[in-house]
């Protein structure tokens, strides 16, 4: 039976205002019916409730788009890999996803609604299971990598160098799951900041967030000679193709894919001009200046841009979005923007007023894992 999108979106729009509730019912049911599954997620549900819920909103609304949802989906599977989710689990899980619906979305339910979600589901399950039945080239599910250095750039930001125990293949401007000794299960998404290096290390820049289990243990509680797991390269976001100019919009430690990015055209030797803003709330707070230099030391058509909101700072001042909304002559460029949502959403609004048209302006969207 083909996908039903019209039918899916209507009666998921009935559980968006109540998403956090729906997906505790979703939990609630699934463990339930099925108690040995709650061993495999971690302890605090909230981040977990998230993120089952955007990965079935971006189903929904890929439901009219079959190749998107199909690239979604293998990489939703792979993933999936990395927490020991087995085939026989799906059921369990449609199951649940079935009963919340039902519920949440009754006053649109019928029995036609019925077999477009289990149609749907079918499909789902099966592009995950086989996406997620690794083949003797696909990489491993997961990976160990020893802390080699960890720099504490300001307080609450952290640069750790790793080296995974195998090779780790990424491109530029993807992210990987992290999860930290101290927190078992807990699983988060950093972006790789560094071009892939002979010596196969790599870079990740964490923000200790308050009450942020992993960015907190990463941050104060992690030392050179720790061991930490790492989940395979995900995310579609890349390096350009063609030469045209690129403009770098990065919010604090948004900084870290777009750092990538350029390293990688910096090495590659046919970099184009690349102007790279890269925005903190204070002076202070601008933890990569001096690697940036570096940077622009070695590649010549690099420009980079400090801008911090501080009142009396003496560079560019004010918010990205704003310094963003006073450059010249930019509809030309590629754009590439990552940090805070709201800073992205308004960079990007920024960046069509300007004329840049939507295929070349690159947001990282993070695949909810
Ligand atoms: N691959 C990805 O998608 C990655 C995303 N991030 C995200 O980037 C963010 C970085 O956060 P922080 O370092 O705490 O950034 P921050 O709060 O220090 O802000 C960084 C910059 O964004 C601007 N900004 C912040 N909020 C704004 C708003 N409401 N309107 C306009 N401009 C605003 C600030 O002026 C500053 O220039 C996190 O949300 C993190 O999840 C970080 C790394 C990778």
């Amino acid at each position: 039976m083909p996908l039903q999108p019209h039918l899916l979106k209507e009666s998921f729009a009935y559980l968006e205002p109540v998403a956090d509730k729906a997906m505790a019912y979703l939990y609630g049911r699934l463990f339930a019916a099925k108690p040995q599954l709650r061993g495999m997620f971690p302890p605090a549900m909230d981040v977990q409730r998230d993120r089952m819920f955007q990965a079935l909103a971006r189903i929904v609304r890929s439901a009219d788009s079959p190749e998107e949802l199909a690239s979604y989906l293998a990489g939703l599977g792979r993933g999936h890999r990395l927490y020991g989710v087995l085939p026989e689990h799906y059921a369990a899980m449609g199951e649940a996803l079935l009963a919340t619906l039902r519920r949440f979305a009754a006053e649109t339910w019928s029995p036609e609604v019925e077999a477009a979600w289990t149609a749907a589901f079918d499909l789902v399950a099966k592009r995950m299971i086989e996406a997620a039945d690794a083949g003797p080239d696909d990489p491993p599910a997961w990976w160990l990598a020893e802390v080699i250095g960890h720099e504490r750039r300001t307080r609450d930001i952290a640069v750790l160098t790793l080296r995974p125990e195998r090779p780790l293949a990424f491109r530029p401007g993807q992210y990987v799951n992290v999860q930290s000794a101290r927190w078992p299960r807990v699983w988060r998404s950093y972006s790789i900041a560094n071009a892939p290096r002979p010596d196969n290390t790599i870079r990740l820049h964490v923000r200790a967030l308050p009450g942020g289990w992993v960015s907190t243990a990463l941050v104060a509680h992690t030392r050179v000679g720790d061991t930490i797991m790492l989940g395979p390269p995900m995310g579609a976001m890349g390096p350009p193709e063609g030469d045209r100019a690129v403009l770098a919009v990065a919010g604090g430690t948004g900084l870290a894919p777009l750092k990538a990015i350029i390293e990688h055209l910096a090495d590659s030797g046919r970099a184009p001009e690349i102007l790279l803003l890269h925005g903190a709330r204070t002076a202070a707070e601008l933890y990569d200046l001096a690697d940036l230099s570096k940077l622009a030391g070695r590649c010549r058509r690099l420009r980079v841009v400090p801008v911090a909101e501080e009142p009396g700072y003496t560079g560019a001042r004010g918010r990205l979005p704003d310094v963003v909304a006073r450059l010249d002559r930019i509809a030309d460029h590629e754009a590439f923007v990552c940090g805070p949502a709201r800073m992205v959403d308004l960079t990007v609004q920024r960046l069509r007023q300007a004329g840049v048209p939507p295929s070349r302006i690159h947001r990282d969207v993070v695949v909810p894992a």
